[in-house]
């Protein structure tokens, strides 16, 4: 009914256009003959009133769709100015408790649209706390040599083995956190499941004694010492040694094209945006995986926890100062305009897709296929998409909140078709016009 209504205003619209438009032509020429003004110049100004005409004509067209086809068109386009060539051969190192399902999410979508192929584990890991071997891919035919646009569910970074199966001119990059902050995250999400965390009766404790807890060498160490040292493929038990460690972090920083760092989030995805040569709604999300409450350190369990993950440190201070590098060459000004059209971007499509602006408890989820995965005894938090919207508008604010765990689910389906286990979609993820 809606839609007749404007379809019938809009008739009037055009009508009177026209109507308007042919008076003013009609004028136009008989002014000119009065003025004896040569007729290849009048009927040259004809031309011009013709073009404006159309022109008219077709800019109300363009304007005075409905208005939820117009929330769809601002989603669809924010094209990129630029003349660079999309990047679509991506290996992300997602390592723990570094923001890492928020990244996830955005390049979920991204392949999802552009059909990109991923190369996705048997289940929802590459069999970690192992080191990642190609053979623990999907579908890997290690004969015919598969290879794969995007690499990016938890692993334990491998190069040989992920060169293998990622084509030669493949991006990587990776993300890093402050590993005080992430002992904390850490130490929280895995206290029920860790063989050392479960030992300490809270984290004050573990800092203040935490060689009393940890044994070198122990199975499922991982979460508490050099988290990602050790998702880099090194050894979080190594003593620290400035050269040696120097000499890792320049062979990380040889193999990885870009590190991110958790704390300024958006800063990194601007330098990510530009490095793939991606649209800003490419790369604009919700945050994911994120807890109810977090406890506050001290600068003294600051120092502590720094100290006790010396190899973690030593990266994210490396790579905390490579970044700001980046910035700079990228040009202050620039990023913080930049920052401000993502963070704009992120309020205008909450505001369009998600009931609340900010994240609710999963029990507060009714819909099945974007409850966030919970783990241990935290309160994973998630978001409500609004049950009004276009359908197409609806796929793409749920693409922007499907968990990880569920999206890797539906992009099995996609590349396993009739293979998927218990892969329930979530209604209206289907974009079949977006980005495509
Ligand atoms: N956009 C953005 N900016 C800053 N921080 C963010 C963002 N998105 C997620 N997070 C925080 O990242 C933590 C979860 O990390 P992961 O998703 O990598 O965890 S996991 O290893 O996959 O379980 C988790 O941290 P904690 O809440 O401290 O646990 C999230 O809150």
């Amino acid at each position: 009914m809606v839609l007749f209504e404007c379809q019938r205003i809009y008739m009037w619209r055009i009508m009177f256009l026209m109507l308007y438009n042919l008076t003013l032509v009609h004028l136009l020429s008989r002014t000119m003959r009065l003025l004896q003004i040569s007729p290849i110049h009048w009927k040259g100004l004809l031309v011009l009133f013709a073009i404006g005409f159309i022109t008219q004509f077709l800019g109300r067209h363009l304007q005075k769709s409905s208005p939820q086809t117009f929330t769809v068109q601002r989603l669809l386009f924010s094209p990129s100015t630029s003349n660079c060539q999309p990047k679509s051969h991506i290996v992300f190192l997602k390592t723990h408790k570094t923001a890492g399902s928020t990244v996830l999410n955005m390049l979920n979508r991204y392949g999802d649209r552009n059909s990109l192929t991923f190369a996705l584990p048997q289940k929802y890991q590459f069999s970690y706390p192992n080191l990642f071997n190609s053979n623990m891919v999907k579908g890997y035919d290690e004969v015919n040599k598969s290879t794969y646009d995007i690499l990016c569910h938890h692993l334990r970074f491998n190069l040989p083995e992920v060169r293998k199966l990622m084509p030669a001119d493949s991006f990587y990059f990776t993300i890093l956190r402050d590993p005080a902050t992430l002992a904390e995250s850490s130490f929280s999400y895995y206290h029920s499941v860790s063989s050392v965390f479960k030992k300490a009766p809270n984290l004050t404790e573990f800092i203040a004694h935490p060689l009393y807890y940890y044994k070198p060498g122990e199975k499922g160490n991982q979460h508490a010492r050099n988290f990602q040292w050790f998702d880099l493929g090194l050894d979080p038990d190594t003593p620290f040694n400035e050269s040696l460690a120097r000499a890792d972090v320049k062979e990380i920083k040889r193999v990885f094209n870009l590190v991110l760092l958790s704390e300024y989030f958006d800063e990194s995805m601007v330098l990510l945006k530009e490095e793939l040569c991606w649209d800003l709604d490419d790369v604009v999300n919700f945050k994911q995986n994120s807890r109810e409450s977090s406890t506050p350190l001290d600068k003294r369990e600051k120092d502590m926890l720094r100290a006790w993950n010396a190899l973690d440190w030593y990266l994210y201070v490396y790579f905390n100062r490579t970044f700001w590098e980046k910035v700079e060459k990228f040009g202050r000004e620039k990023m913080d305009i930049e920052v401000s059209r993502l963070r704009e971007r992120r309020q205008q499509l909450a505001e369009i897709c998600l009931e609340g602006l900010d994240p609710v408890r999963g029990n507060e989820i009714n819909e099945k296929g974007i409850k966030p995965f919970q783990f241990g005894q935290e309160k994973i938090m998630g978001w409500v998409v609004k049950m009004d919207l276009e359908p197409n508008t609806r796929a793409w604010c749920v693409q922007m909140v499907i968990p990880e765990l569920r999206y890797k689910d539906i992009l099995e389906a996609k590349q396993f078709p009739g293979s998927v286990r218990n892969g329930s979609k979530p209604a209206g993820t289907t974009v079949k016009l977006l980005g495509s």
